[in-house]
């Protein structure tokens, strides 16, 4: 399916500020995403309060800090997930490509088929392991059960799962350990062919192995997709991360390289946050 979208390219997205410190971060670096004057509202509640950012191509960009300051509504905006709540609204811009992302006109399958989402629970569909995969194929396209076959073989394979569960495409997914679960969850989001992945704390619920074997996943999908992660585990945002952006009630405090951010940081909060010397 072609990926065009259904809104035109948005010629007045207003310049970032010249006088940000992070103005030259990532330069020479495509924007696969930006995020410019973001606000984001529960009903009267401000919880992004003007958010500027941009997340780059085929990079991983890990965002950081602590709980509440708006990390998952950041990552929630750029695929709509906001769109079935009434009370909640984003003001200011998300660009995709050039285009906006927060447009009433914009046709949120086509974006969602572009921006994928994994959440901090694995959330399998009560369905077989491989109907999880092609039911968002199918959603999105129409090919032969052969070239669907396919499709779900190098999803899983590209999720590293396929060795596990070459043999039970017919189990339950909710038949799968929790590890196991995630990255059927992933292989999911990757089947459709995204651009952009976004991971909400996709480790949390899981244990060592499984963790390592998300992040060595991160590792090799950043060479085909743009990732944006929301972690709590600062080792796993030094690790799979090439940009860091931190977090503090609803502001983007500090946007840098992850080598900076880690070692030398700007800013007193984002210092005391990584030393684990925060509140
Ligand atoms: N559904 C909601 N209704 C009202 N307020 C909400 C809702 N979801 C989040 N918030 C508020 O928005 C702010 C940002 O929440 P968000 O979940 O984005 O933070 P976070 O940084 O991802 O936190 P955590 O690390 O704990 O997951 C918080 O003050 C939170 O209480």
């Amino acid at each position: 399916m072609a990926r065009t979208s259904a809104v035109p390219q948005s010629p007045s997205a207003p310049a970032r500020p010249a006088s940000s410190a992070n103005a030259f971060v990532g330069a020479g670096n495509k924007e696969k995403i930006s995020v410019r004057g973001l606000k984001f509202y529960y009903g009267d509640s401000l919880a992004l309060k003007g958010v500027d950012l941009p997340i780059y191509e085929r990079k991983v960009t890990a965002f950081i800090g602590p709980s509440g300051c708006g990390k998952s509504t950041l990552l929630r905006v750029l695929n709509r997930m906001y769109d079935l709540y009434p009370k909640q609204r984003a003001e200011g811009q998300a660009l995709l490509d050039g285009v906006d992302i927060l447009s009433p006109k914009l046709d949120l399958n086509l974006l969602r088929s572009r921006v994928g989402m994994v959440f901090q629970k694995p959330t399998p569909f009560p369905m077989s392991i491989y109907d999880n995969i092609a039911f968002g194929v199918r959603l999105y396209e129409t090919i032969s059960k052969s070239e669907l076959d396919g499709r779900v073989e190098a999803a899983l394979r590209r999720a590293a799962l396929w060795n596990e569960v070459k043999d039970k495409l017919d189990a339950s997914g909710l038949s799968l350990s929790g590890g196991q679960q995630q990255r059927l969850c992933i292989a999911r989001s990757i089947a459709v062919r995204p651009e952009v992945i976004l991971l909400d704390e996709p480790c949390s619920a899981l244990d060592p192995i499984s963790t390592a074997k998300i992040e060595e996943l991160i590792d090799e999908l950043k060479a085909d997709y743009t990732i944006a992660i929301v972690t709590h585990n600062m080792q796993q945002a030094s690790r799979t991360s090439e940009y860091t952006a931190f977090m503090y009630l609803g502001e983007l405090i500090e946007f840098g390289e992850t080598q900076q951010i880690f070692m030398s940081p700007h800013d007193r909060r984002t210092q005391d946050y990584i030393t684990g010397r925060f509140g």
